[in-house]
């Protein structure tokens, strides 16, 4: 059966009339937990010059990107390293991807690797400029979540999630190979859900991303998620639809190779690791209890990446 393709409501950033604005997101949480943003702010140059970079990184000899191992979550992780279904018996992930944790925390930032300045000498400062520009329309994403909870714009600054000079946000550059084909075992990213508070994706065009609205429904139905060009596709993560009671949805997606090499840039933005996220009093009520145990989310984290990268 040839899979469908879904058609995701389209969010202006710039609009004026934030509350129109917040309640399409509503509607695009509650039924896909995936839409696109517009006027965000990154310009096409920018990107451009992201996936220039990101390009000349992933062409460096193997034993070169070797030298910059993930740690800390932060470096390179080579293709196949990163199981995202645990369970599955796949060998792992047809991808390689590199990390660039967060900016703002001196303590922090040093354990950020960087690309050689010799071999790469443009690489940092386009990763950093991505970085705060991105962070700039997850934020104001964010806000617009907030008010479509019917919540402060800056509940999640409020109440520590979200801190605008240190934020807990991750830059992933991901490279799919072109010659891997698919099979049942082996697919660019396994069926998942993000972990964190939103996560905001930019592609070179290539199609592959699927998302699946129904996970328990058997068979799962698929639906392509087409390239709009200047468009960034923004997902609900784990810890949004813990703290909405699953009315926001962490959508299931994933990445199919399509025999076509294919490059893919995301910015995850959690909350802080002290956060602590317990569903809020309006997505609760007697019929509806909080389906989870608030959690910190450090806590979150760890048990996930544990099952992700098989860690102790
Ligand atoms: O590359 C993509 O289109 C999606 C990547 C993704 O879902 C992820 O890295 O979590
Ligand atoms: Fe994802």
């Amino acid at each position: 059966m040839p899979t469908a393709t879904v058609s995701l409501p389209i969010i202006d950033l710039s609009s004026p009339d934030r509350s129109s604005t917040a309640k399409l997101i509503r509607q695009a949480c509650t039924e896909h937990g995936f839409f696109y943003i517009v006027n965000h702010g990154l310009d096409k140059e920018l990107l451009q010059r992201v996936f220039e970079e990101s390009k000349n990184f992933f062409s460096l000899p193997l034993e070169e990107k070797l030298k910059y191992p993930r740690k800390e979550h932060r470096g390179y992780n080579p293709l196949f390293a990163e199981k995202l279904n645990p369970s599955a018996t796949s060998k792992g992930d047809s991808k390689e991807s590199f990390y660039i944790g967060p900016l703002g925390d001196p303590a922090t930032q040093n354990l950020n690797q960087w690309p050689s300045h010799e071999l790469l000498p443009k690489w940092r400062p386009t990763m950093e400029s991505l970085y705060w520009k991105v962070f700039e329309a997850a934020k104001e994403t964010l806000s617009l979540l907030a008010i479509s909870l019917n919540l402060d714009v800056d509940f999640f600054e409020k109440i520590g999630a979200l801190s605008s000079n240190n934020p807990e946000g991750f830059v992933r550059l991901l490279r799919y190979p072109g010659e891997v084909v698919a099979d049942e075992e082996t697919y660019g990213a396994y069926a998942h859900s993000d972990y964190g508070m939103i996560a905001l994706l930019m592609t070179d065009g290539v199609p592959g991303l699927q998302i699946c609205k129904e996970r328990s429904q058997q068979p799962q139905v698929w639906e392509d998620v087409p390239h709009i060009e200047g468009a960034i596709i923004v997902n609900i993560g784990d810890m949004t639809e813990r703290w909405t009671n699953c009315v926001y949805r962490s959508t299931l997606h994933r990445v199919m190779p399509t025999g076509k090499e294919r490059y893919s840039v995301v910015f995850f933005l959690d909350p802080n690791p002290d956060t602590i996220v317990e569903c809020l009093p309006s997505c609760c009520s007697e019929s509806s209890p909080p389906r989870f145990p608030p959690i910190r989310s450090a806590d979150y984290f760890k048990e996930r990446f544990k099952l992700t990268y098989q860690e102790p």
